[in-house]
Formats: C-alpha cells, sequence, structure tokens
C-alpha cells in the first residue's frame, strides 16, 4: 500500500516565483499502479487496510475536460478521505472577485478561456496550500491543476502525486454540461440544469444524465459562470485538448494514470468511481458510522 509522508516544506521559492510549495517524499510500495483500464486496484488488501485510507493523506489529482465533473467527484472523495479538495479554478474566481490589478488581468484571460500564466497560477495555489498547512491540513485532492507540462513537472519537483484520474465522457456532451451549470450564489452549491440524452453508435454506449435541480431555496439565487458561454466553453475544450492532454501520456507513462469513464450521471457514476478506487468497503463503512 502507498504511504505518503510529508516530511518538510521547501525553502526554496518555486522557480523565483516568489511563493514556497510544500514538498514531500513518498514511499510508494511495489505492485500499485494507476495506469491500466480498467484501473487495478488503488487499495491492495482486505478491508483494514482500505479503513487506513484516510490516514494516507493522499495526493491525487483530476485530470479532464471542462465540464467533465471533475470538481463534484473531487468534492465528494475530498469529504470522504478527509483531505482538502483544491480547485485552482477556485482560486483564480477568488482573484476575480477581489478588487486590484491582478482580477482586472485575470478577467480579460479567463473570459476568453485561455489559460492564466503558469506563474499566478502556481503562486495562486502555493498561497493555498501554505494556508492550508497553517490550518493543519495534509494531502489534497488538485482539481484543475496542473494543466500544462511545465505546472506538472514544478509540481513533480515538489511533492510525489500517488494517483491521477482521468475522467472522460464524450466531447459532444461537455459543452452542454457546461451551459447548464448553475450555482447558488448564496450557499455555493453547484447544479446542473442540462437533460443530456445521448444515443450510443458506431459501438460506443449512449449516455444520459438527468438535470441536477437545485431545491426552492436556491432556485431564485443560481448564477452561471461568465466564462461559461458556448463560444468560450469550446475555446476551453480545444485549449484542453492541445494543453492539457499530453498531461495524459506524461502520468500513464509513470504509471499513475487511472482512466475513467464516466457511465451517465452521478448516481450511476459515484459508486462505480469508488469500485474502481477500491473505496466502495470504505464508504459503506464510513456510512453505517454516520
Ligand atoms: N492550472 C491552471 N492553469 C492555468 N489557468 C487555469 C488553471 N486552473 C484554472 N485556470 C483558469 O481558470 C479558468 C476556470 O478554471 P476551471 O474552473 O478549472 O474550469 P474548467 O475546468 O471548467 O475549464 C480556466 O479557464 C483558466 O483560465
Amino acid at each position: 500500500m502507498a504511504r505518503i509522508v510529508r516530511v518538510a516544506r521547501s525553502s526554496s521559492s518555486l522557480f523565483g516565483f516568489g511563493s514556497r510549495f510544500y514538498s514531500t517524499s513518498a514511499e510508494v510500495t511495489s505492485g500499485v499502479s494507476h495506469a491500466s483500464s480498467p484501473p487495478t486496484p488503488f487499495l491492495h488488501g482486505g478491508g483494514a487496510r482500505r479503513d487506513a485510507a484516510k490516514d494516507r493523506n493522499v495526493q491525487w489529482v483530476f485530470l479532464g475536460c471542462p465540464g467533465v465533473g471533475k470538481g463534484t467527484y473531487a468534492s465528494r472523495l475530498s469529504t470522504l478521505l478527509g483531505v482538502p479538495h483544491i480547485a485552482t479554478g477556485d482560486l483564480v474566481r477568488e482573484a476575480l472577485a477581489s478588487s486590484g490589478p491582478l482580477s482586472q488581468q485575470l478577467s480579460e484571460i479567463v473570459n476568453q478561456g485561455k489559460l492564466v500564466s503558469d506563474e499566478i497560477i502556481i503562486n495562486l495555489l502555493s498561497k493555498r496550500l501554505e494556508d492550508g498547512e497553517a490550518k493543519g491540513e495534509s494531502g489534497f485532492i488538485l482539481d484543475g491543476f496542473p494543466r500544462t507540462m511545465r505546472q506538472a513537472e514544478i509540481l513533480g519537483d515538489v511533492t510525489d502525486i500517488d494517483l491521477v484520474v482521468n475522467l472522460k465522457l464524450p466531447e459532444e456532451v461537455l459543452v452542454d454540461k457546461c451551459l447548464g451549470r448553475r450555482t447558488c450564489s448564496q450557499c455555493g452549491k453547484g447544479f446542473n440544469v442540462a437533460h443530456i440524452n445521448l444515443k450510443g453508435e458506431n459501438g460506443k454506449p449512449g449516455i444520459s444524465m438527468d438535470p441536477l435541480l437545485p431545491p426552492p431555496q436556491c432556485a431564485s439565487k443560481l448564477i452561471t459562470r461568465a466564462d461559461d458561454t458556448e463560444e468560450v466553453v469550446k475555446a476551453r475544450l480545444r485549449i484542453y485538448n492541445e494543453t492539457s492532454q499530453p498531461l495524459e501520456e506524461y502520468y500513464r507513462s509513470k504509471g499513475k494514470l487511472m482512466e475513467f469513464d464516466l457511465p451517465g450521471g452521478i448516481p450511476e457514476s459515484w459508486p462505480r468511481l469508488l469500485e474502481a478506487l477500491r473505496l466502495d468497503v470504505y464508504e459503506e463503512k464510513q456510512s453505517a458510522v454516520a
């Protein structure tokens, strides 16, 4: 079983970007492989070992196109495993909402669907990790980072990622899912008003997803992300294919990639994802305790 031990924070600045990143060392027992499809077990052994998942302080990355559901599943797993879910898109949106020159600079980039510079994103992430560490956090599930090869290399220099989950959905579904996204401006919960019903063809299975509708108290407070317009979503998908897809090969070659084709919406996908991660037994025990 993989054991991740955080040893020290790096005292050197990250490529001169000014902020410090924290460094880790890992001892990964041989025989753990995440590179195959269907996925190989993440947590080996019986229930007792699975129970130790929370103590492992997992260091995972979620990859996948805009709209695939990285945030949804990363957030659920973070609750289950007791590690923070850190979405660089959220960090960017927080910076956008603040006043100052950075906000203006970011809004031009984000609203065109382009990527923020590696320097800015690493500074935002470093600060988030430092703040978390000061509060006693350890481990993480990263969502939306890395997105470029340079970011992946920098991440690899300062920490050991033990699993990269690559979520996949047919491209036709992604635009509709992004256009259907809504967030409650009061409680911050995410919903999706899209009805997805893609017919199977050429041997590929169809896919249907029911909308995830808000409860009455949120219904009048829904907001749509400024960058979730059709034009910007298409630009983001193009940029993902050009810039971020090479990351799949990078992590595959390191034996860390777990491919996961989402079979449908949350009710179908969540149990299957837990099964693929060998966390199904773990969740049952958690529910029994709760
Ligand atoms: N790692 C990153 N590198 C560069 N830009 C990023 C990164 N993460 C987020 N961003 C910026 O924030 C925007 C929103 O990110 P995110 O919420 O992850 O959206 P999505 O995955 O739906 O495209 C991106 O379009 C990009 O401009």
